[in-house]
């Protein structure tokens, strides 16, 4: 499925519990009828995130009006966060009806688009089916939406047979109010936030967990694969320095592009056609291990880097990745402040062996193998994850992955 890349992907372990599974890329594939339709069949999924009037309608009609040859399906999700969906279930009391989507709109160019509140892939494939065949499909999230509860959802179900696979996330901000957002919240937001702490505080055992506040525009931005900072034509070139700089320390692995009325003139591996998460290249790692700045105080981009590791350490190294993501502890309890981990991506290579890729979103995470180019020069190799979130940035991490790969 993925175009551009060399390596050749050989994927070995679908989703986090089930047993890994080699291929054996020299023999033929054998017809399953029962396995999944072919990746070309498969249907990208953009999700397009961002605070309330950051611009992405504008995006996608600026997508839509563009000649791009491909045939659209745009999908508003209307009802995206808790907030709203209470306010769902509340009217919903009254009337049992289950709620029907709008009706798709066509639009002049074969695209179409339709407004949902269910943003579960069942829903979106129900709806697919019953509009035809299109080649891409954009959904619009509510200004408030976490785009780590979306996520999952459609790569986890792309290994399922599902017709549907997340190609990324965009996340536009709006270049004049992101700082605001960032320090206090979207709206009432920072009032809510503080006060949902004090409660989750009382019943803590007596740890003081008070950190800076962690907004919707910081979840937007950690969850980011691409962002766009938009409406630079209401900042000096100075403020959207600062704005880009701020977006840079919070997620080192997104491309940043700054725009004016959402304007994307090259769309194609920019906003569409990403492959965010069935590839991890070199370079998208290098670029996140450049440094790093503490610009924000709550979400940091931090890079593990430790040598190629040996076959009979993949365990011990998959154990690593399941404490920190499934328990938010590291293994063998070594002391560490409390983290978070948002997104995780890392290239790690095997002695004598492939190289594992791995991807993961909040507690979700996949790790598939592909082929070193060059599998004899062990001797510069080296791994390196790199990890968005709240705490990342302890030497603690490192420390621990050592030891579990020391003592296997
Ligand atoms: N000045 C300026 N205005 C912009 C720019 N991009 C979009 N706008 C305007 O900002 C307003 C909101 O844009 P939308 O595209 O509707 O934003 P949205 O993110 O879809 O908003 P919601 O759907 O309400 O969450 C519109 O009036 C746009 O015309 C820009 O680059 N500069
Ligand atoms: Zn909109």
């Amino acid at each position: 499925m993925s175009g551009n890349s060399s390596d050749d992907e050989i994927p070995t372990l679908v989703q986090p519990g089930n047993t890994a599974v080699e291929q054996d890329e020299d023999v033929p594939q054998l017809v399953d009828t029962t396995a999944d339709a072919p990746p070309s069949t498969k249907v990208p999924i953009t999700i397009v995130t961002g605070y309330l009037g950051a611009g992405k309608t504008t995006l996608l009609n600026y997508i839509l009006t563009e000649q791009h040859g491909k045939k659209i399906a745009v999908i508003l999700n209307e009802f995206g966060n808790s907030i709203d969906i209470e306010k769902q279930l509340t009217i919903s009391d009254q009337d049992t009806t289950e709620a029907k989507p709008a009706p798709f709109v066509p639009l002049a160019n074969g695209c179409i688009c339709c407004s949902v509140k269910d943003v579960g892939v069942a829903a979106i494939e129900n709806l697919m089916e019953h509009q035809g065949n299109f080649d891409y499909i954009l959904l619009e999230t509510t200004g408030l939406a976490d785009p780590g509860n979306i996520a999952p959802l459609f790569w986890l179900d792309d290994g399922l047979g599902s017709s549907i696979f997340l190609d990324g996330i965009v996340t536009l901000v709006d270049a004049k109010n992101l700082l605001k957002s960032l320090d206090e919240g979207y709206g009432d937001e920072a009032e809510k936030l503080e006060e949902r702490k004090r409660e989750s505080e009382k019943d803590d055992h007596g740890h003081d967990h008070k950190g800076p506040l962690l907004t919707t525009a910081h979840l937007q931005i950690s969850h980011a694969d691409v962002v766009l900072v938009n409406k630079t034509d209401l900042v000096s070139e100075d403020e959207l320095k600062t704005v880009v700089e701020r977006v840079r320390s919070i997620n080192g692995l997104a491309r940043i592009k700054t725009t004016n009325k959402s304007q994307v003139p090259q769309l194609e591996g920019v906003v569409l056609d990403l492959h965010a998460y069935d590839q991890v290249t070199d370079a998208d790692l290098k670029f996140a291990s450049k440094g790093h700045s503490h610009l924000d105080p709550t979400i940091t981009t931090s890079t593990i880097a430790f040598p190629a590791i040996s076959k009979h350490q993949l365990d011990a190294f998959d154990r690593f990745l399941r404490t920190i993501l499934w328990e938010d502890e590291l293994p063998d309890s070594k002391p560490h402040e409390r983290f978070e981990i948002h997104r995780l991506k890392g290239r790690v290579p095997v002695v004598n062996g492939n190289i594992v890729l791995v991807q993961g979103v909040r507690n979700v995470y996949d790790t598939t193998e592909a082929k070193r180019e060059n599998p004899d020069s062990n001797a510069d190799a080296e791994g390196k994850l790199v990890l968005i979130g709240r705490g990342v940035d302890q030497p603690a991490f490192r420390e621990s992955l050592l030891e579990v790969l020391g003592s296997s």
